[in-house]
């Protein structure tokens, strides 16, 4: 297949739609930096508006993070734009007809932090701590690890941007909040975090950390050049975290997370361990299992094994734990 579009044949700048966030200026950034370098053409962002930028309503009552990424598809699909970049967590499982995921660059530390006040980490956070957080993945573990440590911490919903959730902190309104490092990291404002947390404390959503570039399957030289930015190992990590969500048939604000990572045995990387959790967000009730095997060589392989993790949690009662939400 060849591209061609009129663009494609100009040499006019390829056109990055992108969210008008501080984050998403920031990703977006970052990625027409590395476009430019590998297809030796010129890169120009494109604000392409949201409802979820302009809605004051909970992410929640208006579907999700999806939201967010509804419009800058649209725009691709209607050609206005060549590419998207997206945080890969905020992509819904189902990849839509008329458009491929063309790269999944290295993925950033995919650990939570803690922004607290005074420097604290959780473990000095006083009792009583009421940390802010709006996901209900982070609510479940960290009431999960609060109850198991006999540690009395409040986890208080909210939501915003990168500004407004940190100002809920440097206000005295909040003693934490808990973000993700790689945000945080893109946006130059890593020297705030006061803690990281283990993964074995809190595991990151699905696919945190990681991007992802998007563009129209008839872009298909377009999508063969951005192809050079994927990261295979990443790639195959977060597609076997994305089949756990999707084949627990979790939307991407569920209480569900998961992390793939490479073991090293000696210089040879020879095994993929998958970790998964669903819990309540009152922390009660927590599913957590892993499971291992053979570095996968396709997508398909990697799949089976998020798929394969998914059964033994719903066996483990993984499906009355999403319950409790709509979505
Ligand atoms: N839910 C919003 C969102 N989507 C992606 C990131 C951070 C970047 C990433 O995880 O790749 C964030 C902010 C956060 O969770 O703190």
């Amino acid at each position: 297949m060849t591209d061609n579009s009129p663009r494609a044949q100009t040499g006019a700048p390829l056109r990055l739609g992108t969210r008008r966030s501080k984050l998403a200026m920031a990703q977006s950034g970052l990625v027409a930096d590395a476009v430019s370098e590998v297809t030796g053409r010129a890169v120009e962002l494109v604000e392409v508006t949201t409802y979820g930028d302009t809605s004051k309503e909970h992410l929640a009552q208006i579907g999700g993070t999806g939201v967010f990424v509804a419009a800058l598809r649209e725009a691709l699909l209607r050609g206005e734009v060549d590419f998207a970049v997206h945080s890969l967590k905020d992509l819904p499982t189902a990849q839509p007809e008329g458009l491929v995921l063309a790269a999944v660059p290295r993925r950033e530390d995919p650990r939570d932090v803690l922004v607290a006040r005074d420097g604290l980490t959780f473990e000095q956070l006083p009792s009583g701590a009421r940390i802010g957080t709006g996901s209900p993945r982070r609510m479940a573990q960290l009431n999960a690890y609060a109850r198991s440590h006999g540690l009395d911490i409040e986890t208080v919903p909210i939501r915003g941007n990168v500004d407004t959730r940190i100002g809920f902190v440097r206000s005295g309104e909040l003693d934490a909040v808990v973000l993700a490092a790689a945000g945080l990291s893109r946006l130059g404002r890593t020297g705030e975090v006061t803690d990281f947390l283990p993964v074995d404390t809190v595991l990151p959503a699905p696919g945190q950390g990681a991007l992802a570039i998007e563009c129209a399957a008839t872009s298909a030289d377009l999508a063969a050049a951005l192809a050079e930015l994927d990261d295979p190992y990443t790639r195959v990590a977060v597609t076997a975290e994305r089949s756990l969500l999707a084949a627990l048939e979790a939307g991407c604000s569920a209480p569900v997370g998961a992390l793939a990572d490479l073991l090293v045995d000696g210089q040879a990387v020879n095994e993929l361990r998958l970790r998964g959790v669903v819990g309540s967000t009152d922390g009660a009730s927590l599913v957590q299992m892993s499971i291992t095997g053979p570095v996968p060589t396709s997508h398909d392989d990697a799949a089976a094994l998020g798929r394969e993790l998914a059964v033994e949690m719903l066996a483990k009662g993984a499906a009355g734990l999403m319950g409790e939400r709509a979505l």
